[in-house]
């Protein structure tokens, strides 16, 4: 494993350590007998493989790391996974490292404090990164994994799994609170001859370009996932039925007016049958969604392109 690591001391001229290079010169907490740093260790090992959650390693590591060298913040980031965890306070001098192994990349660490770090400092920091870099390794490819059983990876919305976990939750703060919520059933038109007439990686591209449209159309509490196919349901907390038609207008157009780009020979007309329903007393989650194909269904028969209602 390999850290490329850049502590910058900003108060003094930028230095970069490279910690397999100080470990080379350095003694390692053995060789200087410390049974200190064994000791903390063996002890940030076993705290860290308690959890998965990785906020939780960040803070027990922050914490931990206090007993060996007293640093005022900690962050961790992983660009790709959009995840920043932040602990304590970001100071002035910083001892950032790039964690990775061989190909591998697990994101970054910043130590930071007011007073500037001594070598020394760093180097008992370096040595306890390999502590850190597995277990939240683990924490997000469990995140990864967890995120994979709830999205659609076609169009990154939410899957059927994920809709009947909403719909279940949903359904059952309107009865408790007496709520409205309304849904949308969404099925692109003629999608069959789309496919037929471009091929399909065209069609995959339009089902991702509908989900986007969709999710650009609505505000962030309401939430879109796919159905399968080409069918997609929105579902609208504290909506009623007359608002919910208005935004099943509004997504229509937005798909019906945009302009595809899908390459030089593709030029589909992409449109959108929609049916709204409203929870009402009685209903249960198959119920409505029923409600709202069954309103969908008289789109199609009435045209396609349009929103309907029962
Ligand atoms: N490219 C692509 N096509 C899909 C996917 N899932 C389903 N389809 C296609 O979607 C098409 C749905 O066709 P139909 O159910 O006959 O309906 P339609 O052609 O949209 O006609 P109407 O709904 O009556 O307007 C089928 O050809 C499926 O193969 C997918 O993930 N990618």
């Amino acid at each position: 494993m390999a850290y490329q690591s850049t502590p910058e001391q900003l108060s003094s001229k930028r230095k970069k350590v490279t910690p397999l290079e100080s470990r080379r010169t350095a003694k390692s907490p053995t060789e200087r007998g410390s049974a200190f740093l064994q000791e903390l260790r063996l002890r940030i090992s076993s705290l860290l493989q308690t959890t998965l959650d990785a906020e939780r390693i960040v803070d027990y590591f922050y914490q931990e790391v206090q007993s060996a060298v007293a640093v005022d913040g900690l962050s961790y980031r992983h660009e790709v996974a959009a995840v920043e965890i932040r602990q304590g306070m970001r100071e002035k001098h910083r001892a950032h490292y790039r964690l990775s192994t061989n190909e591998d990349y697990f994101g970054e660490i910043e130590f930071t404090r007011r007073h500037r770090f001594s070598e020394n400092e760093l180097i008992k920091l370096e040595s306890l990164l390999d502590l850190f870099v597995y277990p939240m390794r683990n924490a997000m490819a469990y995140q990864e994994a967890l995120r994979c059983a709830v999205t659609d990876p076609l169009t990154g919305v939410g899957n059927r799994l994920s809709l009947s976990n909403a719909l279940r939750r949903e359904l059952e703060l309107c009865r408790r609170y007496d709520q409205q919520l309304s849904v949308l059933l969404m099925d692109i038109d003629r999608f069959k001859s789309v496919n037929d007439l471009y091929g399909h990686s065209v069609g995959d591209q339009i089902l991702q370009s509908v989900a986007q449209i969709t999710r650009r159309s609505l505000r962030d509490a309401d939430s879109i996932y796919r159905m399968g196919g080409e069918e997609f349901l929105v579902l609208m907390a504290n909506t009623s039925l007359a608002d919910a038609r208005l935004i099943g207008e509004r997504i229509r157009v937005n798909i019906a007016q945009s302009d595809l780009d899908l390459g030089p020979e593709a030029k589909p007309d992409i449109t959108v049958s929609i049916g709204a329903a409203e929870y009402q007393d009685g209903l249960n989650p198959d119920t409505l969604v029923q409600a709202a194909d069954q309103a969908m269904y008289k789109a199609k028969r009435n045209g396609r392109n349009q929103v309907q209602v029962l």
